[in-house]
């Protein structure tokens, strides 16, 4: 399978990465503005290639993307330290009000996976502009916090992270819900488990995860300027269920008909991904407060889009 990157910047390379690394792709090409980042990119990568696997890396322009079967945006510009994912949203709209017409003219078929930030708005930015079924416009949503959710509780837990069943719901940003209350580990709900373990998890133990993957980005920025290795591996795993059609369960954004009594909005809950793109949706069982605050990320999220016109 062939996967496009547009954006060859720090998430478009960690993602390119590791999708030439575990093998899961034939070829990988490269698009950005920069073409000079581009080659570079893909040179460097095509490196570290004959260690893992046989794909093939190159850089190239938008007719280059042509038989693409995926085709990854991540073009644009990143946070600042302090600056939200929201704050991004006039400069990467007008990146995407070319980029989108691009990959389109040379691959109508391909799905596209939207890393841009912010994520929720840019993926319904691109359903709008693409004209594509929501199935076939998937952002990487909460894909990534709910990897850090699952990594914070494994780490309470001393289990592995892979073991923990448990979901980051709505914007991928300040207003995202952890959804403790149907998280589980094994097949034990969470605060059975972690009792038995010996780990129990107290309210101060939730204010201090909730914090660590709610703030994990501004932290992260303000110590090395930008994150990309977990969303790099987050979007090889998008990619690898929709290559090797698994119907994996995974968070992730699509503009969705109705989510917490908000309609047409894009945001995560968990969805079956295989060859198709988005195969199914789960809306998970919360509890009142769970609900109340997806309602109040789906009403951000649902004001925000409202005041973009493309
Ligand atoms: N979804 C998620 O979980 C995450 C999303 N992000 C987002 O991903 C985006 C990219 O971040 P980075 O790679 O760190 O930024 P970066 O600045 O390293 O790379 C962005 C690339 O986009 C290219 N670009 C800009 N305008 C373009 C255009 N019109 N056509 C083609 N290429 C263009 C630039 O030349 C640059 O190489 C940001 O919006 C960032 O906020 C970052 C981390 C996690
Ligand atoms: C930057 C960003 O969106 C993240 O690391 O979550």
């Amino acid at each position: 399978m062939k996967i496009g990157i547009v954006g060859a910047g720090m998430v478009g390379s960690s993602a390119g990465y590791a999708i030439a690394l575990t093998g899961i792709a034939s070829s990988v090409i490269f698009v950005d503005r920069n073409v000079d980042l581009a080659r570079a990119q893909a040179e460097d990568i095509s490196h570290a290639v004959p260690f893992m696997s046989s794909c093939v890396v190159h850089a190239g322009d938008y007719a280059d993307l042509k038989g693409a079967s995926v085709v990854i945006l991540a073009a644009g510009v990143s946070q600042k330290p302090g600056e939200t994912r929201l704050e991004l949203l006039g400069r990467n709209a007008n990146v995407f009000r070319e980029v989108v017409g691009e990959v389109l003219r040379v691959t109508p078929d391909a799905i596209l996976l939207i890393a841009s930030n912010p994520v929720d708005i840019m993926t319904q930015i691109t359903a709008r502009l693409s004209g594509l079924p929501a199935g076939r416009v998937i952002g990487s949503g909460t894909i990534l916090d709910t990897a850090r959710f699952r990594s914070l509780l494994g780490r309470h837990l001393r289990i592995s992270p892979q073991s923990v069943h448990a979901y980051v719901l709505g914007e991928h940003g300040d207003s995202e819900v952890l959804a403790w209350s149907n998280a589980r580990a094994g097949s034990e709900p969470l605060l059975s488990f972690a009792t038995q373990l010996g780990t129990p998890i107290s309210d101060a133990v939730k204010a201090e995860i909730d914090d660590g993957v709610r703030n994990a980005a501004y932290k992260i920025i303000n110590g090395k300027g930008a994150t990309y290795y977990g969303i790099g591996a987050g979007l090889a795993r998008i990619v690898k269920s929709i290559a090797q059609d698994q119907q994996d369960v995974l968070s992730v954004s699509v503009v969705t008909r109705n989510v917490a009594g908000v309609a047409d909005v894009a945001l995560s809950i968990p969805r079956v991904v295989g060859a198709a793109g988005i195969c199914a949706d789960m809306m998970p069982t919360l509890d009142e407060d769970e609900k109340e605050a997806l309602h109040r990320s789906a009403s951000l999220l649902k004001t925000t889009i409202e005041a973009v016109t493309l």
